[in-house]
């Protein structure tokens, strides 16, 4: 069944903002939109002629009869128009909060000021939104004016975007997303910032030149909204919301003598429209002047595998990997987790040799300077890794990288150093390795899929076997790598010969 997510929002006449933008990106992302409407404004691509707040009785029996028969996974928020509405809104997401079995989360959009420089909100609205609604919302999205409006701190660049952004978490908001589209630093750029879980999220891409951008703010919340409902971490609902924004701002077209609105087109497939993560070393973070901890960190281009890596068997120790290649797996990897000191090294180098062996690739798992040493096909580190690994030295060694990824953030993050492959996962769960909260599902893998595979090698990973091998392939991921659907199984050389075929 479709995610309910609930917009409290007003009416835009024009179509492109409001409710209507709210409705319009929540389907891009297969999500049930319902409504509590707040106000009744009557604009067009010119501006706003009037607003027509409703009384604060509709709005209650709106979200009376949603709450009995269609709860919310996600509450978005957008135009309150007065203390009233404020203190209502506030009154029932506390009751949601408090008597729901799953208490919805909250994503606020504080819409104060549109577009076109008009004045949404009444001027006493604020102190009563800090009063009452911020400390219930989960997500809140402000531009630069609002976040100014609601902090006092001008953005004037990136230490005032956190110190704003930790202004609002002291005011009870536990994550921020602030949208860059107002900022022009760097010049031509578009930045957006995160603050979730105490770990700060940027991402930029190149400004998009339109002046059609009526409903950018809403649109973007909506999908935040959706993704979330859809249990995707606010890191990747806030990739997918800007690629979706980016996306509908190529395509936005005029429909009045003013300003358009974005376009709203569905689930951004293209890895055209998605942002760059920042990543510390890169020429924006540079820029930035984000601090990079060790200069090795980052490089860009590592060396092919020539092609897509077939089964891939994950294996701990130079019995199974000279097993696997004899009975014909073309890809294999020496995981050793709590090696023994005394035999790591020469059992890495035996891995390695073997794979020269069968003429096949072994990969070398976290342990990269004995991979450089002895001169390996190629090394796979996670996400973690990244920040320690010598970057630079696998690449001038010639080794391929391959790289972990479990969500879109880390796979844009991952895409900044044009890996060799990448790895999604963990597809289902899996007690090889503990995945708590990681588990991807097939759904999400058919959209990572089609969005990399021109670009790399793809490999789906975590608690795949032959009875879903077909599904994992028919995705069309490059690659399926497997512990125990080859290492528990009866027979290695049947279990390898079926799991080929799956591929095939
Ligand atoms: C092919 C492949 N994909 C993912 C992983 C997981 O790697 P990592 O995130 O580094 O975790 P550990 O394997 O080190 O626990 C992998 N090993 N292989
Ligand atoms: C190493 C690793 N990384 C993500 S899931 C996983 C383990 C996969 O093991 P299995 O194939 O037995 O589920
Ligand atoms: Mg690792």
């Amino acid at each position: 069944m479709a995610q309910v997510v609930w917009s409290i929002a007003g009416s835009d006449s024009g179509g492109g903002a409001g409710i209507q933008a709210d409705i319009k990106a929540m389907q891009s992302f297969g999500v049930h939109a319902c409504t509590a409407i707040t106000a009744l404004t009557a604009q067009n691509s010119l501006g706003v002629e009037a607003i027509n707040s409703v009384a604060t009785d509709v709005i209650e029996s709106q979200l009376q009869a949603l709450a009995t028969d269609m709860p919310a996974k996600v509450i978005k928020i957008g135009m309150l128009a007065n203390v009233q509405q404020i203190q209502l809104i506030a009154e029932h997401i506390s009751h949601y909060k408090q008597k729901w079995s799953q208490p919805p989360i909250i994503v606020y959009d504080p819409v104060a000021i549109a577009t076109s420089g008009d004045r949404l909100t009444e001027e006493d609205t604020i102190d009563a939104l800090k009063t009452h609604l911020l400390p219930l919302v989960d997500v809140i999205t402000p531009n630069t004016q609002e976040i100014q409006l609601l902090t006092g701190v001008y953005l004037i660049g990136p230490d005032a975007v956190r110190e704003a952004a930790s202004k609002l978490v002291e005011m009870g908001v536990k994550s921020v997303v602030v949208k860059g589209g107002h900022w022009d630093y760097p010049k031509g750029y578009c930045v957006d910032f995160c603050l979730w879980q105490g770990q700060e999220y940027w991402l930029g891409n190149e400004t998009i030149s339109t002046p059609h951008t009526h409903g950018t703010g809403c649109s973007l919340s909506s999908a935040i909204a959706a993704c979330l409902a859809k249990g995707y971490p606010l890191k990747d609902a806030f990739i997918l919301a800007k690629a979706y924004i980016n996306q509908g701002l190529y395509a936005a077209t005029r429909y009045g003598e003013g300003i358009g609105p974005v376009a709203q087109t569905g689930f951004p497939t293209n890895l055209t429209y998605y942002p760059q993560v920042i990543e510390a070393g890169s020429w924006l973070a540079d820029e930035l002047d984000f601090a990079q901890p060790n200069p090795f960190n980052f490089a860009a281009g590592f060396a092919d595998t020539n092609g897509e890596l077939g089964l891939y068997a994950v294996v701990d120790s130079v019995d199974w990997v000279e097993k696997c290649l004899s009975a014909g797996v073309p890809t294999v990897q020496l995981r050793i987790k709590n090696a023994n000191v005394e035999t790591l090294e020469a059992d890495i180098q035996t891995a390695i040799t073997l794979g020269k062996k069968y003429q096949s690739r072994v990969f070398i798992n976290d342990h990269w300077q004995l991979a450089i040493k002895h001169g390996a096909y190629g090394v796979h580190l996670g996400q973690e890794d990244l920040c320690e690994a010598n970057l630079k030295a696998i690449q001038e060694a010639g080794l391929r990288l391959g790289v972990s990824t479990h969500g879109f953030y880390e796979m844009l993050r991952a895409h900044n150093y044009r890996p060799s492959y990448l790895a999604f996962g963990a597809i289902y769960p899996t007690t090889t390795k503990d995945m708590t909260g990681q588990i991807q599902g097939l759904e999400k893998l058919s959209h990572f899929v089609p969005l990399m595979a021109e670009y790399y090698p793809t490999v789906a990973i975590g608690g795949i076997d032959l009875s879903v091998a077909p599904d994992v392939a028919k995705t069309g991921v490059g690659s399926i790598a497997v512990v125990r659907a080859i290492t528990e199984s009866e027979d290695h050389r049947v279990a390898i010969e079926q799991l080929k075929a799956c591929l095939e």
